[in-house]
């Protein structure tokens, strides 16, 4: 789509443009256009800023005519990248009325890499002249003619390589007009693209009906959420590689929103099985190079498929025909520092500015999605039993209260003896707890010393392999002392709980011949690594595996057919209002790991509150009457999703500035019926990073648009300049 040019007003002297900066402040600015010069909305545009040079959006908001036109400023040159479209800009505009940033603040996200902005400089290549020297050529000099007769130009290294010659020998034909140097297009080398006719799966009859609905979907080329809900191993992968199937085919470009980057390893040879290659990947860890190099591919239209984490959401993805959610209900989409926005929600909203259907997938839908079937507002299609031979996995409580572990030991004797049967029938088990490191809590035997995080309000969690404590908040560490610091008693620390490194200890204890691997991000550290233990696991060098939530979560392991759940009631504790919720998906999906080919799978929980409606539901296998009981409660509550809620989170390095800044801010709280303002109140992590924290919540019916108010309110406080105030929408947590 062409971008409408600005039209200059005749009775104006200069032609003036707003300008969005990638800096949160309050609005685009107004600079001029030098004369003679015409600039499209969207351009991006470097402008000068203060002393620095900045890019900089041509955006859509009026130019302020009340600057003097002296005192204007004039932009810049444009960058060498396609205008930021209609449906980008408004996006933009949207996600920073939803979480109350700056507009500035979200374009930052969309133009996270400067430096894809320039085009890089063009790789020279050399073709042969056709000129005729008088004389014989040299040997070394018809090599590399003879390389260049038979195929592409290539450059000065690649064609000495490929000739067999030193590179001073092209260096000289060069000179000698014997080579001409062209500069090569920027993407004249394009990698081989994912065939949407690669591997095709048959599919079950029900597996055919919703693959035929998504796809259809997609050859609308309209706006359409559908929620893909199917059981742990229904095939929503494959369902949902349809979908991107027919999106190719039409050639548009795909997004695919993954949770997690481990997730990634294996979701990648799955999507290299089906479509012959490796889709484009956007997360953090991938280096400065690639990153541009990707940005302006994508930009350029030059990738079909992008598989990212959230970030991915703000990439100048301009022919887009289809948005994938992948494990929508997984806690990790909200961002939750700089601007705080929920990735699955804000994709939805991406989709329908850019008018095409997105499919949100997970075996164990959110309760947001799931109200907005209830509404109307998403499809749901469901994907009812496992694929091929496999069944559901038996799932079974171990009543810690009647059948405990032996003191001081986690794994009760119910447990060990399943492990070992399993060990025995030559197949998998997997341990889960969902706590990285060896023991949460280091106390001293002899003064009851606790080791804190001096900045935060959390205990530091020992992690053994490393010999440090570690705080996992602020990521503060410190070396376990040889004596207690506070009553100086040596050989009195010790651990209480465990994580999964001590778990591991104790499994090595009851099973020393097994091969055990944890997988745990701090233990893995990079993609490439979980990769590997991936494949390990995959390859059966594996017997037990230790995991943490990372491990729950969409992988496909055929051998493994016992889980057992160290601590199912972890996540139970706390008030977070999503803490049933959130316990039912994590353990819904880990048991989801057993027995998903030939061999049936089995799962054990381990728990000192089996009366729990959490655990009763899993027990029983009722997602759906858990779901509704929850839903229930929520609606009487008038929470989230049946209702609105808003944390404002104050903080100063110093209590008593924060104290006073919450207080002033409840003090000055809308006073409207339906609004509830609860607080202030100490944050759960009273102290993070060495930040006091005070938190007020907002509490309102779904109808009511809570961003005008809440800007309004805070408007109204001063805020000191040693005192920060973030509003975070739809909070997820409750820290
Ligand atoms: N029609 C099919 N033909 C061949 N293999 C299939 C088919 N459907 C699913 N599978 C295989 O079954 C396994 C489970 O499928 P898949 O991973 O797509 O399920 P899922 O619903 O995404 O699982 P989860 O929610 O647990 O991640 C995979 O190995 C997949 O390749
Ligand atoms: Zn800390």
């Amino acid at each position: 789509m062409p971008a409408a040019a600005v039209t200059l007003q005749p009775t104006e002297p200069v032609t003036r443009v707003s300008v969005l900066l990638p800096l949160p402040l309050a609005g685009p600015y107004t600079y001029a256009v030098p004369e003679g010069e015409e600039v499209s909305l969207g351009s991006v545009i470097s402008v000068p800023f203060g002393k620095r040079v900045l890019p900089g959006v041509i955006w859509d908001t009026p130019p302020d005519a009340a600057v003097p036109a002296l005192k204007l400023k004039e932009i810049g040159l444009p960058f060498d990248v396609p205008p930021m479209t209609g449906e980008m800009r408004r996006f933009i505009d949207w996600v920073a009325g939803y979480t109350l940033t700056p507009q500035g603040a979200v374009l930052r996200m969309a133009l996270s890499v400067p430096a894809a902005l320039e085009a890089p400089s063009p790789t020279e290549v050399l073709a042969a002249s056709g000129l005729q020297l008088p004389g014989k050529l040299t040997a070394a000099r018809q090599k590399v003619l003879e390389v260049l007769k038979e195929g592409p130009a290539q450059t000065s290294a690649a064609l000495a390589e490929l000739a067999g010659v030193s590179t001073s020998v092209v260096k000289t034909m060069v000179k000698a007009g014997l080579l001409t140097p062209h500069a090569l297009p920027e993407f004249a080398f394009s990698p081989r693209q994912p065939d949407p006719g690669f591997a095709v799966p048959t599919f079950s009859p029900e597996q055919q009906e919703v693959a035929d609905t998504v796809v259809a979907a997609v050859e609308a080329e309209s706006f359409a959420v559908s929620l893909l809900d199917g059981v742990t191993g229904s095939g929503k992968t494959e369902v949902y590689f349809a979908a991107i199937a027919a999106a190719l085919q039409a050639g548009k470009q795909v997004l695919v929103l993954l949770p997690e980057i481990a997730l990634s390893a294996q979701w990648l040879s799955r999507f290299e099985g089906r479509f012959g290659v490796k889709p484009q990947i956007w997360h953090s860890e991938i280096g400065p190079v690639a990153r541009r190099k990707a940005w302006r591919r994508i930009a350029y239209g030059q990738v079909p498929v992008v598989v990212g984490a959230r970030s991915a959401l703000f990439l100048p993805l301009n022919n887009l025909g289809l948005i994938v959610v992948d494990e929508e209900h997984e806690g990790s989409f909200k961002q939750e520092d700089g601007v705080l926005y929920q990735a699955r929600d804000m994709a939805v909203v991406r989709a329908q500015f850019a008018k095409v259907p997105i499919i949100l997938a997970s075996a164990t839908p959110s309760l947001e999605s799931l109200a907005n079937v209830e509404a109307g507002r998403y499809t749901r299609l469901e994907l009812g039993s496992r694929h091929g031979p496999a069944g559901m996995p038996e799932i079974q409580a171990i009543d810690l209260r009647k059948d405990p572990p032996p003191r001081g030991r986690w794994i009760a004797p119910g447990l060990e003896r399943a492990v070992t049967q399993t060990l025995e029938a030559g197949e998998q088990a997997m341990l889960f707890l969902n706590r990285r490191g060896y023991a949460p809590l280091t106390l001293c035997r002899t003064c009851g010393h606790r080791f804190a995080c001096p900045n935060c309000s959390s205990w530091l969690v020992e992690h053994r392999a490393r010999q440090r404590l570690i705080c996992h908040h602020c990521g503060h560490t410190e070396a376990v002392p040889p004596a207690c610091p506070s009553c100086a008693d040596t050989g009195s620390l010790v651990p209480c709980g465990p994580g999964v490194e001590r778990l591991a200890e104790e499994a090595q204890l009851l099973w020393p011949d097994a091969r055990l691997a944890i997988m745990s991000s701090d233990m893995l550290g990079s993609p490439e690594k979980a990769e590997a233990l991936v494949s390990a696991v995959q390859a059966r060098e594996v017997d037990i595996l230790i995991g943490t939530a990372m491990m729950a979560k969409g992988h496909h392991f055929p051998h493994l057919t016992l889980v057992g759940v160290v601590d199912a009631d972890l996540g139970l504790g706390g008030g977070d209002l999503r803490a049933g919720e959130r316990t039912f998906q994590l353990l819904h999906q880990v048991s989801g790991r057993a027995g998903r080919a030939e061999h049936p799978g089995r799962v054990l929980l381990q728990t000192a509150a089996v009366e729990h409606p959490v655990l009763q539901a899993l027990l029983a296998g009722d997602r759906d009457g858990f779901i509704a009981q929850e839903m229930e409660e929520r609606r009487y509550h008038g929470m989230p999703p049946y209702g609105r809620l808003a944390a404002i989170i104050v903080s100063a390095p110093d209590a008593g500035v924060a104290d006073t800044l919450a207080r002033a801010l409840a003090r000055a709280a809308p006073r409207m019926d339906d609004l509830l303002v609860l607080g202030p109140a100490p944050a759960p992590l009273a102290l993070l990073r060495g930040m006091h924290r005070r938190r007020l919540l907002v509490k309102a019916p779904r109808a009511l648009k809570l961003q005008p108010i809440l800007a309004d309110w805070l408007s109204a406080v001063p805020i000191p300049n040693a005192a920060r105030v973030a509003v975070d929408i739809d909070p997820y947590s409750f820290l």
